[in-house]
């Protein structure tokens, strides 16, 4: 089975979560976007719920798909968030923002009681780190500084016209770190002046949902 037909299996098994009166926050990319076409299926259905959305794009598509859509502003808590993720592990360590959204989304996540991860089995990985990079979001006017900062094999992210460009109007810089202890990872990339946001996403997810050969696991943190 190809990975967007997982993707979307999974996404409409997360999708069921959803229940009326549900404040919901929706995540970014391909998999994310089959979760909102579930979800707007259910509320064009009658299906009762308001949502925000984790960047721009995502925002658009729940418009299309008739989704009532809050300014997250404006929004103190969520009952529940539906994301995707680029690396998951058995611990519930996730790396997010391969879409460039991984501020937005961590904010998000962590204003909801509950957050989901949906993907397609490549996903699944023993530890994180184990391809991805991870996406850090930094201050433009510090590019240089952070660039050689955030070490070697630090790649400024390309956007169609120079650096990429993410929805809060910063730069993104891939990183391949050593993921041998992600919370030390995390905690240094916290401490660094002008990085913003970063995809390591080591307490959010309480959930996972793996489409994988037709079938579609679902797997809760215990701790
Ligand atoms: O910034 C984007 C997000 O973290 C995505 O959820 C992540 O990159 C997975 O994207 P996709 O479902 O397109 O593989």
């Amino acid at each position: 089975m190809d990975a967007d037909t997982e993707k979307a299996r999974a996404g409409a098994a997360a999708a069921q979560e959803v229940q009326d009166g549900m404040l919901v926050g929706l995540g970014t990319g391909s998999t994310a976007a089959h979760a909102i076409a579930a979800i707007g299926a259910r509320v064009a259905a009658g299906l009762r719920i308001r949502a925000v959305a984790t960047s721009r794009a995502s925002e658009a598509l729940a418009r299309r798909a008739g989704i009532a859509m809050l300014d997250f502003a404006d929004v103190p808590r969520l009952d529940l968030t539906i994301d995707g993720a680029d690396e998951i592990d058995p611990r519930f360590f996730a790396i997010k923002g391969g879409g460039g959204a991984m501020l937005r989304e961590k904010v998000v996540a962590a204003a909801s009681d509950r957050m989901v991860v949906i993907a397609d089995g490549g996903k699944r990985v023993a530890a994180i780190g184990a391809g991805a990079p991870v996406p850090v979001e930094i201050l433009p006017f510090a590019r240089a500084s952070l660039l050689a900062r955030l070490g070697e094999g630090a790649v400024l992210r390309p956007g169609r016209d120079g650096p990429y460009v993410t929805d809060n109007g910063n730069n993104i810089v891939d990183c391949r770190i050593g993921l041998q202890n992600p919370r030390e990872s995390a905690a240094w990339l916290d401490g660094i002046a002008g990085v913003l946001g970063h995809g390591l996403f080591l307490d959010e997810v309480d959930a996972a949902y793996f489409a994988q050969d037709g079938t579609v696991s679902r797997l809760e943190r215990l701790d």
